[in-house]
């Protein structure tokens, strides 16, 4: 089998990480609003335009110190990928420490290659220094991982380990501990670039999906939140409620419909604004008086529901005054004062998985109906 020539591959490395940075930093112009994506476009870029200065500075037989621009490239390039996922995952960016590490690995490479007049030391520390950035990185993705799953966060936590063995893997092979010969070292080296180039695509492809995961998400919760409340809206709570029911728990999820009462006559006696205020602030008591697995629901108008995933048996009493409670026990403060606001709630608990959701919803509608018609300000339990 030929030997695969060094010269080649870091050209192709240099091609690759351009079109890269190019693609990233058009996307990052185009998504103003992902900060991520600017650091990442910097880690492609810096790989090659290092790459460029170093094959100028080959070409205008520059002082050989000057040659290993390109390992920095690779340890800059590790630096600004670990500060853009700290972005991207929301982290503190806490960048003076990678930075100053990266600025006295660069000026270390540099005075190697001046002393010894040989590359490979150079190479060897900045391929440490970069396992020592990339590690952090990968310890990152997995972590966020962990919590959000999904393929993108797998592709790049799994990409940056292999990213750091590779890095410790190729110091140690182009190190003369490893490798006999010169002709075998630059062959490792060969082939270690060879992977990398496979890995540096793998990430952009990873940032990217990561970038579509993040924005599907963001037009989920547009289509799904209701704007004035920040419940869930119709929309999501008709697919939770599914979802809910055909999970097919041994305490099947619970129901309460509720409508504000004479809610016509805050509007038409105080106004629109302060109507909607009175919506705003219900929102937030039914956010309150919940445990975090609840779902409280704007329905449309004044109407709002609660569904309890797992309620305890014998509790749609209890927690159907609760959420009366909530609303009725202490008045509103608006801009018109201090007004009272009362609710009519009706509960109802799913039969079991078989109910479809339209007559759950159907049975809380009826006992709804059932307070309303008992005089509001109540709680009716379905049968
Ligand atoms: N401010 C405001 N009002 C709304 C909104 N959506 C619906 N409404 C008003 O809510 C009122 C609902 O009135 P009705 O359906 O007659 O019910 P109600 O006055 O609460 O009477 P009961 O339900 O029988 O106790 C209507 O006047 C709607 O215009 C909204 O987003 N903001």
């Amino acid at each position: 089998m030929e030997p695969l020539h060094t010269e080649t591959l870091l050209r192709v490395f240099q091609l690759v990480t351009a079109m890269l940075a190019v693609a990233t930093v058009g996307g990052a112009w185009h998504l103003k609003a992902e900060r991520a994506l600017w650091f990442w476009a910097g880690a492609f870029a810096a790989a090659a335009l290092t790459q460029s200065a170093r094959a100028l500075a080959m070409a205008l037989e520059a002082p050989r110190s000057l040659w290993v621009v390109g390992h920095q490239g690779g340890l800059l390039a590790a630096l600004l990928l670990l500060l853009g996922l700290r972005v991207y995952l929301g982290q503190p960016l806490r960048w003076r420490l990678p930075a100053a590490f990266t600025a006295a690995v660069c000026a270390g490479s540099f005075a190697l290659t001046v002393f010894t007049d040989q590359f490979w030391p150079s190479l060897v520390l900045t391929l440490l220094a970069s396992a020592a950035l990339t590690i952090p990185a990968a310890h990152a993705a997995l972590q966020a991982w962990r919590v959000q799953r999904g393929f993108p966060l797998s592709l790049l936590a799994g990409d940056l380990i292999l990213s750091a063995m590779l890095e410790v893997a190729r110091a140690l092979a182009v190190s003369p501990l490893v490798a006999d010969t010169r002709a075998q070292l630059v062959q490792y080296n060969a082939i270690g670039l060879l992977l990398m180039i496979a890995l540096v695509i793998g990430q952009a492809l990873a940032m990217l999906l990561l970038l579509q995961d993040r924005a599907l998400r963001q037009i989920e919760q547009l289509i799904e939140v209701d704007v004035l409340t920040g419940l869930l809206n119709r929309r999501g709570f008709d697919e939770r409620l599914r979802r809910l029911l055909r999970r097919n728990s041994p305490q099947p999820p619970m129901l309460a419909v509720l409508d504000v009462d004479h809610f016509k006559n805050i509007n038409d006696t105080h106004g629109h604004a302060v109507g909607d205020m009175v919506l705003s602030a219900v929102g937030a008591r039914l956010r309150e008086a919940l445990r975090p697995q609840d779902l409280a629901v704007r329905l449309g108008g004044e109407e709002f529901a609660v569904i309890w995933p797992g309620p305890e048996s014998g509790a749609a009493r209890r927690l159907g005054e609760r959420v009366r409670e909530s609303i009725s026990g202490h008045p509103f403060h608006t801009s018109a004062g201090p007004l009272r606001v009362t609710v009519s709630v009706g509960v109802a608990q799913a039969h079991g998985p078989d109910e479809p959701p339209e007559a759950l919803f159907s049975r809380a509608d009826a006992a709804l109906y059932d307070a309303k018609r008992g005089g509001r300000d109540r709680v009716v339990l379905s049968g």
